[in-house]
């Protein structure tokens, strides 16, 4: 796949030509008649590139633009123009608007723009390329979204606090991508995952001869950061020492590598997250209370995805859709039960712990379908587990459902030899045969 486009224009053939083109080219593309319906998409899909038609049905695209770089601010967006009108193209460059296409256009020249539009994008995000966009439907996440857009644009330093797993980083990431400082690096260290001594040499750097190992000057993410954005993750498990120094450099925006007397000076906007209660960690005495005023000037709060659940379907259909094309296998989609199964679930390791599991499925599972039956093997769970939902049910289809849960299991316990599992549940194989075949379960004994 070459890369992920939008068309979004009021005209059915155009949209039609368009896709169809794009589409034999190699890119995958999605269409959209309205700015309301581009609004709904853009919220659950990544596009590498969006062609941008000036007319729609509700609005002006231009106008459009700046809502449609806030949810996806990589992304080339390519405006079109009618004929002769000058000004509409000066003002969708000027709002940034990686190119526009004056009508009528030829395909070669739509197929090259498009083409240098998309490698913009890859080139800009680098490795990144297939980086996540914050997606999410639920009342918390649109307001979250909302709350970004606002402030990123502002130098204010923002501690973002929420379980492992549910989306810090990509955050803190989203905020320096729709901020100034955009162009400028983004600086992350996980402050977790380093001794104390180390953190302090990562941080401020170090001269030649600091320390046994220090064989040459090194500059420290301070410094690395400048003009950009620096992203203390873990940050109440720094410790008192580097939390003092780090307060310092706050205050005074200048610091001195270890080993070191020369002043070095470094504009950074700070971004910090953590899994910990840090209003905790001040009690205990682990935490600085005045350091702790200066990171959250701004305070984001992300909750569990167990209690966000309608973002739930969204984020495992876009990471299905995501690894398949990765993986380049057939698109899959989530049978009721299988949905019903993943809204039930607790998710302790949240939006992470979602994502892998689509991954492992979309490896695992040839098929187009997957069920909750595939799900529950990878997640290790008793069925019972899940299966609250069956006391809504009246009796009798409480006990089919059971029943066939019961046999699925029975069936890969005894590796589908079906005449242990007569044998064991106690039933002779003709009827075990009839039930089988009742609830349409799959023999396959590929499934994981
Ligand atoms: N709303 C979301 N939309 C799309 N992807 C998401 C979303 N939230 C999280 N992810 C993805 O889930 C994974 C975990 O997210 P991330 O690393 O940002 O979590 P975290 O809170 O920083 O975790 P930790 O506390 O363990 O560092 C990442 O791959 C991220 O891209």
């Amino acid at each position: 796949m070459k890369g992920t486009v939008l068309v979004v224009d009021d005209e059915k053939n155009i949209r039609e030509t368009l896709k169809n083109l794009l589409e034999e080219e190699g890119y995958y593309v999605k269409t959209a008649d309205s700015i309301e319906s581009t609004k709904k998409l853009i919220q659950s899909e990544y596009f590498h590139t969006v062609l941008l038609d000036v007319w729609l049905p509700d609005g002006d695209g231009i106008s459009f633009l700046s809502h449609l770089k806030t949810y996806l601010p990589d992304t080339s967006v390519i405006v079109i123009t009618g004929h002769g009108k000058v000004e509409h193209a000066v003002r969708a460059i000027k709002d940034g608007a990686y190119d526009f296409l004056e009508k009528p256009f030829s395909m070669e020249r739509l197929l090259l723009t498009v083409e240098r539009a998309v490698q913009e994008v890859l080139r800009r995000r680098g490795e990144k390329v297939h980086q996540d966009e914050l997606i999410g439907t639920s009342k918390p996440m649109l307001e979250l979204k909302e709350t970004i857009a606002k402030i990123a644009k502002t130098n204010i330093n923002v501690l973002i606090l929420g379980e492992s797993g549910t989306g810090k980083e990509l955050v803190a990431r989203t905020i320096h991508h729709l901020s100034e400082r955009k162009d400028a690096p983004f600086v992350d260290i996980n402050c977790a995952s380093l001794p104390d001594d180390l953190i302090e040499a990562e941080l401020f750097g170090y001269e030649k001869g600091a320390f046994t190992s220090a064989s040459a000057r090194k500059q420290g993410k301070l410094e690395l950061a400048h003009g950009g954005t620096l992203f203390l993750d873990e940050i109440g498990d720094m410790s008192l020492k580097a939390q003092a120094k780090l307060l310092r450099v706050l205050e005074t925006k200048s610091f001195t590598r270890l080993g070191g007397t020369q002043v070095v000076h470094s504009e950074f906007r700070l971004v910090s997250a953590s899994n910990k209660e840090l209003s905790e960690e001040i009690k205990k005495g682990s935490f600085r209370e005045d350091l702790y005023y200066r990171i959250s000037a701004f305070v984001l709060y992300l909750p569990p995805l167990r209690e966000r659940g309608e973002d739930i379907i969204l984020l495992a259909q876009h990471f299905l859709d995501r690894f398949s094309v990765e993986y380049k296998k057939p698109k899959k989609c989530l049978t009721d039960d299988a949905k019903a199964l993943l809204m039930a679930h607790q998710w302790r390791g949240n939006v992470r712990e979602l994502k892998n599991l689509m991954e492992r499925l979309v490896i695992l599972h040839a098929g187009e379908e997957i069920k909750a039956e595939d799900i529950r093997v990878l997640l290790g769970i008793n069925p019972l587990e899940s299966y609250e939902r069956l006391f809504q049910k009246d009796l009798k289809s409480a006990k089919r459902e059971f029943e066939k849960v019961f046999i699925e299991r029975k069936l890969r316990e005894y590796g589908y030899d079906l005449r242990k599992v007569s044998k064991a549940i106690n039933l002779d194989l003709s009827n075990l045969y009839r039930k089988i075949r009742q609830y349409g379960i799959e023999m396959d004994k590929g499934g994981g």
